[in-house]
């Protein structure tokens, strides 16, 4: 049988979509005013979407919403990962699931060692998940064989989690974590920021290298400059809690180039941008 592209696309509508996010609307826990206001995105399995956006548009409380932290509630709208509605689902439980949330600010955690956190993160979705946990030496084996994913040397292992850490050395400590852990969907917020042109590109490296047909990316950036060593299948654009604008790598390019200014008065020229 010949596979039409209309027959492609649709398997891909039915099989691949690892996140949907419906109309959500957010705001901090008990506070009257909406952070996010309506957000749709759709992400598909094998996919890298780049969201940007200006300061204060709701980038970072949607990477934290979709992961559950407990200090927003949704007010409208629904999350779906993999099909199922994990709107009113714990932070843990999403992860298990396969939810990775990579922070923009990484906090530090003394007195637990990088790889008792993921061990014991590492063998609790494999649990969860009916697959084998891994004992403390075939741990250590796959914990050493996921180093080689990002350029990063095994003392930080041993060492408490981001305690001490330079910046860069903390963002490439979040992409590791997510070399473990292999999530099925991957928020990323401003990874990139604050690292020097080595450090981008060794981060950028190892996203690359985790990026696969299984699962899906989302790099919060303010920058070009990181699309330029990673291509995102989509670029969105969020003002005032959503998304006005979507495109692809030129969108990020037509960004640099201009600002948000022309997009702001797209917007509310026309109530929503196109
Ligand atoms: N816990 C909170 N308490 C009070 N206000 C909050 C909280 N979280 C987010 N906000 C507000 O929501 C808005 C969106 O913040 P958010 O951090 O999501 O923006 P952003 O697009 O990630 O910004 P940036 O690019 O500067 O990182 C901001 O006005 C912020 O002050």
């Amino acid at each position: 049988m010949i596979k039409t592209t209309k027959n492609l696309n649709q398997k891909k509508e039915k099989n691949d979509n690892v996140l949907e996010i419906k109309n959500l609307h957010a705001s901090v826990e008990g506070e009257e005013e909406q952070i996010l206001k309506g957000v749709n995105l759709k992400i598909n399995k094998g996919e890298i979407h780049a969201i940007m956006g200006p300061n204060g548009s709701g980038k970072s409380t949607l990477a934290k919403v979709v992961s559950g932290h407990p200090e927003y509630e949704v007010t409208e709208g629904e999350i779906l990962f993999e099909g199922e509605d994990i709107t009113e689902m714990d932070a843990d439980e999403r992860a298990h699931l396969g939810l990775f949330l990579a922070f923009q600010y990484p906090v530090e955690v003394p007195g637990i060692t990088n790889k008792t956190l993921l061990r014991e993160s590492y063998n609790t979705i494999a649990r969860e998940n009916g697959r084998e946990e891994l004992d403390p030496i075939e741990f250590e084996d796959y914990l050493k064989s996921r180093l080689e994913v990002i350029d990063m040397k095994d003392e930080f292992l041993e060492r408490s989690i981001n305690t001490g850490f330079s910046g860069g050395e903390k963002k490439k400590n979040e992409v590791f974590q997510m070399a473990v852990l292999n999530p099925k969907l991957a928020f990323m917020d401003e990874t990139d920021s604050g690292l020097d042109i080595d450090a981008l590109k060794i981060v950028s490296d190892g996203i690359n290298k985790i990026a696969g047909p299984e699962n899906g990316i989302v790099l919060i950036t303010h920058y070009q400059r990181l699309l330029n060593y990673i291509t995102p299948d989509y670029v969105h654009v969020m003002m005032g809690g959503k998304i006005v604008k979507s495109g692809d790598k030129n969108l990020a390019l037509e960004l640099e180039d201009q600002g948000y200014d022309w997009l702001e008065k797209e917007f509310s020229l026309n109530g929503e941008a196109q």
